[in-house]
């Protein structure tokens, strides 16, 4: 399941916008040397990388949607990319485990916060292949999408104006995708029906969700 978040506001995308065109980024392909689809440009400088990630860790973490469709368990430091004209990713799928240095995650869910104005570039969508079709997303800045990892994706190549956006990797406490989807509608329906429930059928989702995070979840 695919979900576009609103995750951050307008100052904390100036400040990422700031830091991007204060920075200098390097080719895409520096983390993956061996990558013939990608064709990108990202952050490389070590105070830029932390500054910036840190305003997009603290939005996740301030996120409820995000919580509740996610399960995060760890993310990757947001990393900021940017495509210019010629620029593109071609169709790949995402890593399973993912070297941080200090440890490793596993990608279960990939995610893509959108920086720029879309009207400002031509090209330049996130396709994620369903089946024979695909799913275009270019949004607005401040949204992101968080799709499944093990989808193949590309990004189309970008044929004016600048591309920014920044890529993160989140690992789930529930890996199991459809898993995940029935407890984030067990979630969504505890959030949005709770309160008109009797409180002891309440109580009983409470109990069931509970229950479904302690058998299905990975230990923290
Ligand atoms: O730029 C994007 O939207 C996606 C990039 C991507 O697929 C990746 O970094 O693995
Ligand atoms: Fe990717």
């Amino acid at each position: 399941m695919y979900r576009i978040l609103q995750l951050l506001n307008s100052a904390e995308v100036a400040e990422c916008r700031r830091i991007a065109a204060n920075t200098q980024f390097i080719d895409g392909r520096a983390t993956n040397p061996h990558n013939k689809a990608k064709n990108n440009q990202q952050l490389h400088d070590p105070a830029a990388s932390q500054a910036s990630a840190q305003i997009m860790l603290k939005a996740f973490g301030q996120s409820e949607e995000f919580r509740e469709f996610a399960f995060p368990d760890k993310i990757a430091p947001p990393l900021l990319t940017k495509y210019q004209p010629g620029q593109y990713y071609g169709a790949h799928a995402d890593a399973a485990f993912i070297n941080l240095g200090s440890h490793i995650i596993r990608s279960d869910l990939s995610c893509t916060i959108f920086l720029n104005d879309p009207e400002s570039y031509e090209g330049g969508a996130l396709l994620i292949r369903l089946g024979d079709g695909a799913l275009s997303f270019k949004l607005r800045p401040g949204e992101a999408v968080i799709y499944p990892s093990d989808t193949f994706h590309q990004v189309e190549k970008v044929t004016s104006g600048e591309r920014l956006v920044a890529i993160t990797f989140i690992q789930s406490r529930i890996p199991d995708p459809f898993r995940r989807n029935l407890l984030f509608d067990l979630n969504e329906v505890a959030a949005l029906e709770g309160l008109n429930m009797r409180p002891e059928n309440f109580a009983r989702l409470q109990l069931v969700q509970s229950n479904l995070l302690r058998y299905w979840g990975d230990k923290p």
